[in-house]
């Protein structure tokens, strides 16, 4: 694991945005899963605007870490925040997006994007292998749609579940714990002092981080990275 401290959310978005291009800048079509929420927006904005026109876009496939079981158009989309902030700046061909349908059934659609991952991307073990997977750090602990109440869909046997937020009871599909950590690359994005305490409780082992989903982010590759800026790190010594 490697973390890399960036002074501002900008100085970060300019992080990941390199990390992603010279990922991405392969032979081979990289498949993706972006997280949702709000980190996201302004480092999605500066990727689009700043190396947009340097990647090309039609060897990245985008798939979603997770998804609101809401209408695409809804704000709480997760689709729409990357839609609005990334893909509608960008060159990429629909056929290369693969959304997560929220609007549908949850559990069926769990069953079919769990389907689409086996059927489109390379397998590791049996488990869809992507080539880079960008999450997110919740206050709890959480990460994808996998809260600290529901770890016990961390661990399920299928490639994507149902979840539920404890708080609001949303229902939310989610990739699980398995495909998360056979990824190629996996990435945190932290920002924000909201989030410091967790950080180093998550990445220095200590107080209850058995508990939270995010600890068990343990990806066997050398591309395991938290990308923070230095209000996240700023409990880290
Ligand atoms: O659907 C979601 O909300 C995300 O996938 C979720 O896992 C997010 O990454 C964390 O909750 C952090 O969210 P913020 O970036 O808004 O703090």
């Amino acid at each position: 694991m490697e973390i890399r401290i960036s002074k501002t959310k900008e100085d970060l978005a300019e992080a990941f945005s390199i990390f992603f291009k010279s990922l991405v800048e392969s032979d081979k079509t990289s498949n993706v899963a972006f997280s949702g929420g709000n980190s996201p927006r302004a480092i999605f904005d500066f990727l689009a605007e700043n190396f947009g026109d340097e990647i090309d876009w039609r060897k990245v496939n985008i798939y979603w870490v997770d998804e609101r079981c809401v209408h695409p158009g809804n704000d709480e989309s997760n689709y729409k925040m990357t839609n609005d902030h990334l893909l509608s700046k960008i060159d990429i061909p629909k056929d290369n997006i693969f959304r997560m349908k929220g609007e549908d059934k949850p559990e069926k659609e769990a069953k079919r994007y769990s389907e689409l991952l086996a059927k489109n991307l390379p397998q590791e073990n049996g488990t869809p292998e992507f080539d880079l997977i960008v999450l997110g750090l919740g206050d709890d602990g959480h990460t994808a749609s996998i809260f600290p109440e529901s770890m016990e869909l961390w661990n399920a046997e299928e490639n994507c579940v149902v979840g539920n937020h404890p708080v609001s009871g949303q229902k939310r599909v989610t990739i699980t714990g398995k495909v998360i950590n056979a990824a190629q690359a996996v990435v945190f994005l932290v920002t924000g002092e909201s989030k410091a305490e967790k950080v180093r409780e998550i990445t220095r082992h200590q107080g209850n981080y058995k508990d939270y989903p995010a600890s068990h982010v343990n990806p066997d590759t050398p591309d395991f990275i938290w990308f923070l800026d230095e209000a996240a790190a700023s409990e880290l010594d």
